[in-house]
């Protein structure tokens, strides 16, 4: 992240025209993609020579266009440089931020400075991606590193998807600049700082009791025993809904929409994707952990009985 911004610097000051990646967003966008389809079938065509042992259990079902939506192979690698634990945090989340310094240059061309609404945008989406780079380890237990193969679902979600719809706010702010008064933009910052904390402190409360549940930070939170010899944290975070870290990143979701305005639906398009994706991906989640925890999953339920809204859902 910090070579690639020196090199966005570098870039500035040499001046090549960062500006370009505005001007054609829709050619980017496109070529990303096509290198993800090619890039999927390179992977689905090495899945076919890899043992069994290799195949991923959420993507070797048999019908060949669903596995290679999902990813036939678990790990494909290059000697030990593993694709899919590359894929899923560098090229898309650095991609993202890049894209975003390009917006803040565009618009110091067009208006001399970037406004504020674009540069809370773009500080917002920084600090989530360097948040996830300076946790990396967290994702190898993710159902993507774990479950899922590395098929046209995640190739295309990370070279394509997320660097060109997750900055659709920054390009809608660079074509429609909109005024914030600074109490609103207090009130933004706070509710961003807000589900900071709360997806921040969720998942490392997890984490931590997942490294070392006699860690001094969680050792004195209840808890379910459960037969596998693992046990569900049932108070702190995870004792407020069973999603709390979805909480926090869907709170997040909407504190990088509000500086856009109310006028246009594009810059909400994140915040309603992501709440469907987490949706989905929380009933999914549910599905594994009761094949996993049983009776002692049914218990976490009834105890904690709202799944990701407190009170709502
Ligand atoms: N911006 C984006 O596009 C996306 C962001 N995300 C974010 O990534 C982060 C990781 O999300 P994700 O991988 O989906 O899921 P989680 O980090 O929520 O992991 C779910 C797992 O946590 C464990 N767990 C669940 N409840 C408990 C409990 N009460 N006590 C102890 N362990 C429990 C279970 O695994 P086990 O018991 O085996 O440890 C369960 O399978 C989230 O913050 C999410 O918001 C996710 C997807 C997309
Ligand atoms: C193309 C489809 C519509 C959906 C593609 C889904 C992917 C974009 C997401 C699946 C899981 C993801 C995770 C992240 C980014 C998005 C994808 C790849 C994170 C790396 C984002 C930062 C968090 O701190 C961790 C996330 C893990 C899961």
């Amino acid at each position: 992240m910090l070579v690639s911004s020196l090199l966005a610097g570098a870039a500035v000051m040499v001046g090549f025209p960062l500006s370009y990646v505005y001007d054609h967003f829709l050619q980017l966008a496109v070529g990303s993609g096509l290198i993800a389809l090619f890039l999927s079938i390179l992977l689905y065509i090495k899945s076919l020579a890899a043992p069994e042992s290799a195949l991923a259990p959420g993507g070797n079902s048999g019908n060949p266009l669903y596995d290679f939506f999902i990813g036939h192979e678990l790990n494909p690698r290059i000697g030990f440089f593993d694709l899919k634990y590359f894929c899923e945090l560098r090229p898309g989340l650095i991609g993202w931020c890049l894209i975003n310094i390009c917006f803040l240059v565009k618009e110091q061309e067009l208006r001399g400075s970037p406004s504020l609404s674009l540069i809370l945008v773009c500080g917002f989406q920084a600090l989530y991606v360097m948040d996830a780079l300076w946790h990396e380890e967290a994702i190898l237990t993710t159902m993507d590193i774990v479950h899922d193969g590395f098929g046209f679902m995640l190739a295309f979600g990370d070279l394509c998807w997320v660097p060109f719809t997750y900055s659709l706010q920054g390009y809608f702010l660079v074509r429609h600049p909109q005024e914030l008064d600074i109490p609103v933009a207090v009130g933004i910052v706070l509710l961003n700082a807000v589900g900071y904390i709360v997806f921040r402190e969720s998942n490392s409360q997890k984490n931590t009791f997942r490294r070392n549940p006699a860690d001094p930070r969680v050792a004195r939170l209840e808890t379910i025993p459960t037969a596998t010899g693992k046990r569900l944290l049932v108070s702190g975070w995870w004792g407020i809904v069973r999603h709390p870290n979805y909480l926090g990143d869907l709170i997040m979701a909407l504190a990088w929409s509000l500086p856009c305005g109310l006028s246009n639906i594009l810059p909400y398009f994140y915040v309603i994707y992501f709440t469907v994706l987490l949706i989905h991906r929380e009933a999914r989640d549910e599905h594994q952990c009761i094949k996993k925890y049983g009776v002692a999953w049914k218990e976490y339920c009834r105890r904690v009985p709202y799944r990701i809204f407190p009170y709502i859902y």
